[in-house]
Order: C-alpha cells, then sequence, then structure tokens
C-alpha cells in the first residue's frame, strides 16, 4: 500500500502536535488570498522562508511565528474545517493510525474572544463553533483516510482569562473528539510581573476562577490533562504542572534532567514526556547536539515518552524528521520505535476500550502477538 512519506516505525502514534503549527503552506496562500489577508511570500517557498525556522531560536522568537500566517486562517469556518481535514491526511500518509491535535480555540476566532486575536476585525466565529469545526474536519479525515483522530483544547500561558471557557469546551465536547485540557505559550517569560498578564487575568479572578481551579475542574470532571513544561522553564515549572495543575501528561519536559530528585519521581510514577526532537532543536530548548538530547537520556532510562512534530509547518517537517534523528544521532533501532509508540498508546488519552484497541493493532503490527489465523 502506498504510504506516502512512512519510512519506519509505523504504524505510529503522536501525541503533540499543534493545528496551527502543521497548516500547509498552500493552504495559508489559499485562504490569504481569497479572503485578501497579506502575506510575507506570494510562493510556497517565498512564505516558508519567513514562517519557517532556519537556524536555533528562542522559544518566544519562535511564537512569534505564527503571526505570519494566523491572519490568513483564524476567522474562517472553511479554512479552519479544511487545516482538521487537511492535518489528518498528513498523518496518513505519515504512518501514523492515532492523533491527538492541539490548538486553541480562541486563537482561531474572532468573536466572544478579548482581545481579539491577530488583529482581525470583529466576525462572527466564536471559539465554540471552532471546537465544531475541527470536529467536522478530523471526524471527515478519519472517515476518508481511515485513522483516528482526537483533540486537546489549549489553554494559553499569556491568556489566563480564556482558560475558564476552555474548561467549559473541554466538557461540552468531551465525547465529541475532544479528550482533553493542555496549557501552551511562552513558559519563559514571567507573567506575575507583566501588566498585560494581570490585566488578562482580571475579569477571570473577577468571576471567582483561576488557572489552579480550572486545572481543579477539569480534574474533577475526569478531563485528561497535559501542560506545556520544562521546554524553555525551569524544573519548577514541571513540578508546579504535576503538583499543582495535576498533569498526565508533560509537553516536552526536557529539563526535569536538571532536578534529579524530580526526574526520579517522575520516572518512578512513569510520567509520560512528550518529547518533539527538532522542534526542541529550533526553539532553543535543547543544545543543538543531538548526541546529547535529553531524550537519549529517557531512553536509557526507559522513561516513559513519544516522539512528536509539535509544530511541523514552522520547522518545515514531517514525522519522520524526528524519527530519523533519534535513529541517526540516538541510534534508535526498530525495537526503540515499537516501544515508543506502545508508550504512546498506553498514556493516550482514549477512553480504556479504545486505548486497548489501539494498543493490539500496534501489537499485531509490530509481530507482538501471535497471529489469530
Ligand atoms: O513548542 C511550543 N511550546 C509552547 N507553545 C507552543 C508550542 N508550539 C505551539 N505553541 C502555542 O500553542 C498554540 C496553540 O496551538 C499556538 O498558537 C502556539 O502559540
Amino acid at each position: 500500500m502506498e504510504r506516502g512519506l512512512r519510512v519506519f516505525g509505523d504504524p505510529k502514534v503522536e501525541l503533540h502536535v499543534h493545528l496551527d503549527g502543521a497548516i500547509r503552506p498552500e493552504t495559508i496562500l489559499h485562504f490569504g488570498r481569497k479572503r485578501g489577508v497579506p502575506l510575507p511570500g506570494s510562493t510556497v517557498d517565498d512564505l516558508l522562508n519567513h514562517v519557517s525556522c532556519r537556524i536555533p531560536m528562542t522559544l518566544t522568537q519562535f511564537l512569534g511565528k505564527f503571526n505570519h500566517y494566523m491572519p490568513a486562517i483564524a476567522g474562517d469556518r472553511e479554512a479552519v474545517r479544511r487545516i482538521a481535514y487537511e492535518l489528518v491526511e498528513t498523518k496518513a500518509k505519515e504512518g501514523v493510525i492515532y492523533v491527538e491535535v492541539r490548538y486553541s480555540p480562541h486563537l482561531l476566532a474572532n468573536c466572544c474572544v478579548d482581545p481579539i486575536p491577530w488583529g482581525q476585525s470583529e466576525g462572527d466565529l466564536t471559539p465554540d463553533e471552532v471546537v465544531n469545526l475541527v470536529n467536522q474536519g478530523l471526524q471527515d479525515g478519519e472517515r476518508d483516510f481511515r485513522i483516528k483522530a482526537r483533540s486537546i483544547l489549549c489553554c494559553m500561558r499569556h491568556m489566563p482569562s480564556w482558560s475558564p471557557e476552555v474548561v467549559e469546551l473541554c466538557k461540552k465536547y468531551r465525547n465529541n473528539s475532544v479528550v482533553a485540557i493542555d496549557l501552551a505559550g511562552d513558559e519563559s517569560v514571567k507573567m506575575e510581573n507583566s501588566s498585560e498578564h494581570r490585566k488578562a487575568y482580571e475579569p477571570a479572578r473577577r468571576a471567582g476562577v483561576s488557572d489552579r481551579s480550572c486545572c481543579k475542574e477539569a480534574e474533577r470532571c475526569g478531563i485528561h490533562r497535559t501542560v506545556h513544561a520544562g521546554e524553555a522553564g525551569p524544573p519548577a515549572i514541571i513540578k508546579e504542572a504535576v503538583y499543582l495543575l495535576k498533569a498526565e501528561r508533560i509537553g516536552h519536559g526536557y529539563r526535569v534532567l536538571e532536578d534529579p530528585e524530580l526526574y526520579k519521581e517522575l520516572l518512578g510514577a512513569k510520567m509520560h514526556f512528550e518529547v518533539c526532537p527538532l522542534s526542541s532543536y529550533f526553539t532553543g530548548a535543547c543544545l543543538p547536539d543531538f548526541g546529547k538530547h535529553p531524550v537519549a537520556q529517557f531512553r536509557k532510562d526507559r522513561a516513559n515518552y513519544s516522539i512528536n512534530t509539535d509544530d511541523p509547518l514552522i520547522f518545515n517537517s514531517n514525522i519522520d524528521k524526528d524519527y530519523s534523528i533519534v535513529k541517526d544521532y540516538m541510534g534508535f533501532t526498530e525495537e526503540d520505535f515499537k516501544r515508543v509508540n506502545i508508550n504512546a498508546a498506553q498514556s493516550s488519552f482514549l477512553p480504556e476500550k479504545e486505548k486497548q484497541e489501539l494498543l493490539n493493532t500496534l501489537y499485531e503490527a509490530y509481530g507482538m502477538v501471535p497471529n489469530a489465523s
């Protein structure tokens, strides 16, 4: 069967990919033209020159890349639905059979969101409808490309006032594609000290909610939780994610190695780390020498982790690039990839029965159970 880009490690499970960091450049150009939204380039190469990373930068600089193209997509119903659909197609071609795709509904809306993102003028696409459209795109993709896709809704570190609605949307759509909540954004910026953060926090505080109570509410309602932590931020942010925000998985988490005691605890607890090798190079989260990448240590210690793309548009990448990095620089074998994907399936946010089905599919494909026939 023709599977496009597939090289090795199939079938795969991917747990950490941002919908808005995985848009096809052609799709951005299409909607930019259609909507008359200016873009920094008019061809794929041109656009990628501005949008994709060429050399390592900081997390803050990397996050600035979204400004170049999000105005062409946000606020447009057809665009939102299409990027979700196309992501499922891409993942199917990459040999991924289960993907959890994450995004901030607020960053794709242009109505009932304060402030309206990306300098858009007010329209009528609400965060709630964004979730609906993404769900439709994912479900159409599941049907057409025969893989499973679920979503994770992101709270943003710089916009705590959006978080209560993110929790509500997770509850509302829990039986409809949405499986978890995330906290994304820039953990390297000290939010407490910024007046913008305090201002953003005000409505939530007035309503008696905080990030902490949102996480508690998520936990109380049985909403699964993952948190970006220890990518650019210190181990203390990982501690906070695990003990305060009750994260069940950690996005990135590389800097856990700076706190051996915490690392030991999390190894013991089988905490899942969503590792994104190429991303960590470009965001400056890890040293440019892949031989010294934290995932080499995770592998040695048989930690629980997965290999993911994060933002393949911005890294001009696909999942095979990430698999190649750990294979070529760290000597990952086919056996390692099997373990990585089984760990990913076990730490997925699927309901138990579906998780077991996913695991059985992997065991069978990897020749780990006797063939029934
Ligand atoms: O590697 C990352 N670390 C932290 N935040 C990120 C990363 N990649 C993307 N986003 C942020 O998550 C939002 C929702 O998808 C994106 O808009 C971006 O701001």
